[in-house]
């Protein structure tokens, strides 16, 4: 039986890490203060607990500054919005990251609209969606963006090639939707009220998982030869796909943990250092 490559991110994710802090020291020679992300918590989810520590450990290593908020989980929109618009105002932030998903009484698109788009280095606004739409520049949104660098990394061109992305998340599914379609994809949006999910995936050149269901994906609805990025990060660290079926179909396989996880927070902290030079006119 033949078996798919592997498409690995913790290396290239390592790699875009180090140009970053390189950047980031740069910064600071030339700007006479380091780049700044500032980290908002809303309540105390145990896995979003971890993935702030592990973008404030990041951070440190990077040599950006990180400012963290921590607020309670009965928060209300209005005092998340307060919080996010003094963040958005303060000269020394650079970039502003709302740890998704917030507490259900939040209206997390009015919360991440307080948001500046010159901040939106996690690519939550609709300032940012509309930039990926139109293939503009601006920042992407994490996930997405990190799984376009390992696309490119691994040399698949969406270009003319039928992308299915499963999930239509507004940080997840719908934004990949647009940078895979501002790269000349055909794309195609399932979702729940999808009918016949399989007979849709088995059409895929390019197959994007993204419903946080653990191994929703199974290996028979691949085409032979697809190329499969998961981008599920559900508890246990297990993917969205059947991982061992995928990789006995198809040519080209994320792995989890180890593909896309690792490329988000990469992303992250490059856009964030991006924006400190922009603040600073010296961009
Ligand atoms: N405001 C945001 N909220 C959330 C985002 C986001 O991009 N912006 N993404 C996810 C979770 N997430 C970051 O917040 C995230 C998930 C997974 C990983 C990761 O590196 N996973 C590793 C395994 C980690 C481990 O060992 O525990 C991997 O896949 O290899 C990073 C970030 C939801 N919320």
């Amino acid at each position: 039986m033949t078996s798919a490559r592997l498409m690995l991110g913790n290396g290239l994710a390592k790699d875009l890490a180090a140009d970053t802090a390189r950047r980031s020291e740069d910064f600071h020679q030339r700007a006479g203060r380091r780049p700044c992300l500032a980290t908002v918590l809303v309540g105390d989810d145990p896995a979003s607990v971890t993935y702030v520590r592990m973008k404030q450990n990041r951070c440190r290593q990077a040599g950006i500054e990180s400012r963290h908020v921590a607020l309670p989980d009965t928060t209300s929109t209005e005092e998340l919005v307060a919080a996010l618009t003094a963040l958005s105002e303060d000269p020394e932030v650079d970039g502003i990251l709302l740890q998704h998903p917030v507490p259900a009484q939040i209206d997390e698109r009015a919360a991440f609209e307080a948001i500046a788009a010159g901040k939106d280095v996690d690519g939550v606004t609709m300032h940012s969606f509309a930039a990926m739409a139109f293939g503009l520049p601006g920042y992407d949104s994490c996930t997405p963006g990190g799984i376009m660098r390992l696309l490119d990394h691994h040399g698949v061109d969406p270009a003319g090639r039928h992308a299915v992305v499963i999930g239509r998340s507004p940080i997840l599914g719908k934004p990949v939707a647009m940078l895979l379609l501002a790269r000349d994809a055909t794309v195609t949006v399932c979702h729940s009220k999808t009918q016949d999910l399989p007979a849709i995936v088995r059409t895929a050149d390019i197959v994007v998982a993204a419903v946080g269901r653990p191994e929703f994906v199974r290996g028979d609805w691949l085409k032979p030869g697809a190329v499969v990025v998961d981008a599920g990060y559900n508890e246990g660290n297990v993917g969205d796909v059947a991982f061992d079926e995928a990789m006995s179909r198809a040519d080209l396989v994320t792995p989890v943990p180890g593909g896309v996880g690792p490329m988000t927070i990469s992303v992250l902290l490059d856009q964030t250092v991006r924006a400190a030079f922009e603040h600073a006119g010296l961009g």
